[in-house]
């Protein structure tokens, strides 16, 4: 399964029915701080939704509710992991997508066999507070030799302006969250990352 470039997060199924119709084939729903009964009718509707558009919905944290809404993909963090039955979620068929940011996590990634590993962040980033400083493009570069064939994401201060420089680095895809929910026409800025990364896929096969 080849995953899209262009990878971006939302916190809400709205957003998705906003954008995801303009071509964005990758994206997360990482929605915190609702209800299970909310979150399930989220879930659910971005299924409906991905499926209708051939867009591959990655369900962020709740694993659990994925598998019962019938998804097939989850991305989960080093946290998540701990608390995670990773027999159940293979047992259920469910792809993986973890979060690295040190070697210790990049080894326990690696050790499940995921479906993607992230790295991050790679810029600042002011969508959460976090422990890690920015890692720096180099890092990717270090990445990619380590994990070979396996999908590498670059994430954390994302920018279609940065993109191009975070793919000649070694990541394979980017997402990106505030560059596209802050800006003030994210339509608009959905249509310059698609053609960006469209751009950067374009460029690898005449390679
Ligand atoms: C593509 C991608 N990379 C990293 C994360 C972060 O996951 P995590 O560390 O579990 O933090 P939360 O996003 O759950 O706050 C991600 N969601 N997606
Ligand atoms: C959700 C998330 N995880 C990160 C990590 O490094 O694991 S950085 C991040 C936020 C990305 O948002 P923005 O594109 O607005 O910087
Ligand atoms: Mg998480």
């Amino acid at each position: 399964m080849v995953l899209d470039p262009f990878y971006p997060i939302f916190d809400s199924t709205n957003w998705l029915r906003r954008l995801v119709p303009l071509g964005i084939k990758l994206v997360q729903l990482r929605i915190k701080d609702k209800s299970e009964a909310e979150l399930r009718a989220e879930i659910r509707a971005a299924r409906a939704l991905c499926a209708a558009h051939d867009c591959q919905l990655i369900v962020n944290d709740y694993w659990q509710l994925a598998l019962e809404e019938g998804c097939d993909f989850i991305h989960l963090g080093q946290e998540d992991l701990d608390e995670a039955d990773l027999g159940a979620i293979r047992a259920g068929g469910l792809k993986l997508g973890v979060s690295s940011h040190d070697e210790a996590e990049l080894d326990r990634a690696l050790a499940l066999k995921p479906d993607y590993i992230a790295l991050g962040p790679i810029y600042p980033t002011i969508l959460k507070k976090m422990k890690w400083e920015q890692q720096g493009l180099p890092r990717l570069g270090e990445w990619k030799a380590r994990i070979g064939d396996i999908p590498l994401v670059g994430i954390g201060g994302m920018s279609v302006e940065r993109a191009p420089g975070v793919f000649a680095a070694g990541a394979d895809i980017v997402s990106v969250v505030t560059d596209i929910t802050l800006n003030a026409d994210p339509e608009a800025r959905v249509r310059e990352w698609i053609d960006i990364t469209r751009a950067h896929v374009t460029d690898k096969i005449m390679a």
